[in-house]
């Protein structure tokens, strides 16, 4: 029997279900939506009609929730930003658990941060120490690493246009392992960075909804032999990719340390400090390889889908150009301190975000009590998802949400139609919410803000021309992987420098950072310390 069939027996089991259990219970729970197919996986870009906004349009019948009850469990999904706000921010002290996943303990053995519950422990010590690298302040102090690494991304860039998609991988990898291990990667095959991304690729595939059968919510598919699971041979592999990975990274620190040739990482303090915190050394592993999963994949999907939206719609470049011009001009790189100067590059940096989230259901919450919202109840132990994408995407909300429009945000604060009741509203959505909202959005911001600026101030992004027809390539914006985080996939274009003196200025901003640069470049193998002989040598 396909995963479909499967989703809609249970979905029609659950119609039944909760009408019982409401019945039973004598409480006005939510009542559930029509069943969607594929359950919540899977559908997250297909325009319009499609899964997001149908969770709207179901929830809008009931008043901003679209919730289903599958097996034992009720899955609700927030469809208003009132609702995200009542229920994951006000009521954020019953609903900051997460729902169990088999497979994910199966792979990560329960030690996995942003899988943890709530009322674990171990989630707290991981939490504090993770925000403690994190804070305002310790971003500021990672932020020439940050300039470094993104001035050698438009240095590949410039290279090797045609292959954004892996310089941007690789600076988002190479920015997080260098606050966390001390440890820079120069090349997207530099193994360390392979690795990530084969598990990554892996982790998320396996992580898909509807891609296994529902283990959690009839648990009774656990005893299906591991010949015939394949869920079970995938955790293995994962497990193991992880394992290799992450305590590598967390060794080669330790051996680094024991030669007294420290650089300030975050994770020389946390080993350093390991008994005090109570930190085993599977996890420090994990809480290393945490970090490294939060910050390398978000932020290459904003990249990506910010040069998709460059090469689709070229007005907006153009604008965002003449704002650059004026403001910064062709004489320097621009700064952090040029954003607030820059609301047309802002409002851009907004409407990506809006358009295309990098995670458009966020991170599943489970409740730990019942809660209560518009005098219905979920039960406890729902599993609560935040529908970034629908809210971002509501017609109600906002004017022509389909299209990549930056001039929304120039005509008012959060981008609106005019008379929307905004005060239940939280630009930060895009992070999620609560006790468990995101907490890389410093360091997320930082990135985010400097390339964009970076990018358009260096170059402009165009449509390749067909060698046959030569007619331009338009890349297909509903283009993207599925799964919990989403990327555009790989389409043609063709990026290029806006002057060959702003080449002069990257490559003389590359040289002045050469000192910053190996400091973080003691671990390299013999393939990367020959890569980047000849880079400089070919600079020099
Ligand atoms: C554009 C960039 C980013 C986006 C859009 C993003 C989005 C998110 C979202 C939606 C969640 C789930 C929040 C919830 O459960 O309500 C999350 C959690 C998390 N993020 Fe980010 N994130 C970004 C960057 C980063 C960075 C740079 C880091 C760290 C270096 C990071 C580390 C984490 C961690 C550790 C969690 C798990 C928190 C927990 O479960 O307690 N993220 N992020």
């Amino acid at each position: 029997m396909n995963a479909d069939v499967v989703t809609v027996l249970l979905a029609l089991c659950a119609t039944v279900g909760i009408y019982v259990f409401n019945v039973g219970r004598r409480k006005k729970f939510y009542p559930p939506g029509p069943p969607t197919v594929p359950l919540l996986g899977n559908a997250h870009l297909v325009p319009n009609e499609y899964a997001h906004l149908r969770f709207t349009e179901w929830a809008r019948a009931y008043g901003d929730i679209y919730s289903l009850m599958v097996g034992n469990g009720v899955i609700a999904i927030l469809t208003s930003h009132k609702a995200v706000k009542e229920i994951i921010d006000v009521q954020g002290n019953y609903t900051a658990d997460r729902p169990q996943t088999t497979i994910g303990d199966t792979v990560t053995g329960g030690v996995h941060m942003a899988q943890a519950h709530s009322d674990d422990p171990r989630w707290s010590i991981l939490r504090r120490a993770v925000r403690s690298v994190l804070t305002k302040q310790k971003c500021e102090e990672h932020w020439p690493i940050q300039r470094a690494e993104s001035v050698q991304l438009m240095r590949d860039i410039i290279h090797d246009p045609h292959s954004y998609h892996k310089h941007v991988k690789r600076y988002t990898f190479s920015v997080i392992s260098s606050i966390v291990y001390g440890a820079r990667f120069p090349r997207f095959d530099s193994k360390e960075c392979t690795d990530f991304y084969n598990m990554i690729d892996k982790w998320s595939e396996l992580m898909e909804p509807g891609r296994h059968p529902p283990i959690d919510l009839l648990p009774v598919l656990k005893l299906i032999p591991e010949r015939f699971a394949l869920w079970r041979q995938e955790s293995k592999v994962v497990r193991q990719m992880q394992h290799h990975l992450y305590f590598h990274m967390l060794d080669c620190v330790r051996g680094r340390l024991a030669r007294s040739e420290g650089v300030g990482a975050f994770m020389e303090d946390i080993i350093q400090t390991q008994d005090q915190l109570g930190l085993d050394r599977e996890l420090m592993a994990y809480l290393g390889g945490v970090l490294l999963e939060g910050g390398a994949d978000t932020t290459a999907s904003y990249l990506n889908s910010l040069h998709l939206a460059m090469v689709a719609f070229p007005e907006v470049q153009k604008k965002a150009h003449e704002e650059l011009d004026r403001v910064v001009g062709p004489d320097r790189l621009p700064t952090l301190e040029d954003i607030p100067s820059l609301p047309y590059v802002r409002a851009i940096i907004r409407e990506v975000h809006r358009w295309r989230p990098a995670a458009p259901l966020g991170l599943p919450h489970a409740s730990t009590q019942e809660v209560q919202y518009n005098g219905y109840v979920l039960p406890k132990g729902s599993t609560i998802f935040i529908n970034i994408w629908g809210i971002n995407h509501d017609p109600e909300l906002f004017e022509r949400p389909e299209d990549f429009w930056p001039d929304r945000f120039m005509k008012n604060e959060h981008g609106m139609r005019d008379g929307v009741d905004v005060s239940a509203w939280r630009d930060k959505l895009i992070f999620g919410g609560g006790k468990r909202v995101c907490p890389g959005t410093n360091l997320a911001h930082n990135s985010v803000n400097f390339n964009t600026a970076l990018l358009l101030w260096a170059f402009t992004f165009e449509q390749s021309v067909d060698p046959v027809t030569k007619r331009p390539l338009t890349p297909d914006v509903w283009d993207y992987t599925k799964g919990l985080f989403i990327m555009p996939n790989k389409f043609p274009s063709e990026i290029v420098p806006r002057s060959r003196a702003r080449v002069e200025l990257i490559t003389q901003s590359l040289r002045d950072s050469s000192a910053l640069y190996s400091q973080f470049e003691t671990q390299l193998d013999a393939d990367d310390k020959t890569y980047l002989e000849s880079t400089w040598r070919s600079l020099s």
